[in-house]
């Protein structure tokens, strides 16, 4: 029998070679459509301090433009930092504006992140802050089901980031919304899961938003679009 670790490497692995067939210019439209789907959206447009990854350098939803219009909006913006003190986890730093992120440097697989100092401070993290709350957590992932289940690359930082926020916040969390290109949506039941596994509350897709039910204004219909419950 497939334990849960073999059956999670064996989709990684199919769903990274089918990734990597994409054209840089299909991951480009795609991306464009996801950014507009989600900023058109009532959780995304009343969210006030939002976490979002900046993206690798391929096999990824890029989320450039994204990033530039969360800080061109005035939201407060936080981007992982991996932690290298301590396996497996990660934490999120505060980005002040366009000219602060053109100067970070890639770290670990190409990803860009923040020093731990800005203007000869502490750069403010989420997890230091207990006072600073977070409302909307953007996920990358390597694949979604529309069960909402996550499949990362394996090292469980958005698992465990997520279970010591809510474990210093009264058990409570961000909406996790998790972004996705139209190859990374899989069929319900797809990816398996583990008791560390927290499931998204929503994916935006190229085609749709699935899920989001944190936010009780609004509901999903039949082709996945937000619509206002009646009141
Ligand atoms: N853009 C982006 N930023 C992110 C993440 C992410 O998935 N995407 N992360 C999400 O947690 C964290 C970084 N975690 C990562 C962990 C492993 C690999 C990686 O490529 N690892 C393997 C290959 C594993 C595989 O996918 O098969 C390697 O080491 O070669 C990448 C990111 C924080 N920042
Ligand atoms: N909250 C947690 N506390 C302790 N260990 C955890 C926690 N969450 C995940 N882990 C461990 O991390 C490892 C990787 O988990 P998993 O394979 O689910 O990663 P993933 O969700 O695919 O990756 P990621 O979250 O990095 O994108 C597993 O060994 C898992 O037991």
């Amino acid at each position: 029998m497939a334990t849960l670790q073999t059956s999670k490497r064996a989709l990684r692995k199919s769903l990274s070679a089918a990734l990597r067939t994409l054209a840089p210019a299909d991951v480009q439209r795609q991306s464009e459509l996801v950014i507009k789907r989600l900023v058109n959206s009532p959780f995304f447009q009343q969210s006030k301090c939002v976490s979002c990854y900046l993206s690798m350098p391929s096999g990824e939803l890029d989320t450039s433009s994204l990033v530039a219009e969360i800080i061109r909006s005035g939201k407060t913006l936080f981007v992982p930092k991996i932690k290298s003190t301590s396996e497996g986890q990660m934490d999120f730093l505060r980005v002040h504006g366009e000219q602060d992120l053109s100067t970070f440097p890639a770290g670990p697989w190409g990803i860009k992140e923040p020093d731990y100092e800005w203007q000869g401070a502490r750069r403010q993290s989420v997890l230091d802050s207990p006072g600073e709350s977070l409302d909307l957590i953007l996920l990358p992932a390597v694949a979604f089901d529309r069960s909402l289940s996550r499949l990362g690359h394996g090292k469980g930082y958005y698992d465990r980031f997520i279970s010591a926020y809510a474990a210093a916040h009264d058990g409570r969390r961000p909406l996790l919304v998790g972004l996705a290109l139209r190859e990374q949506v899989l069929a319900p039941g797809e990816v398996p899961m583990g008791e560390w596994d927290w499931k998204v509350d929503g994916i935006v897709s190229p085609d749709a938003i699935y899920g989001i039910r944190g936010d009780p204004l609004h509901t999903v219909n039949e082709e996945g679009g937000l619509r206002r419950m009646a009141s």
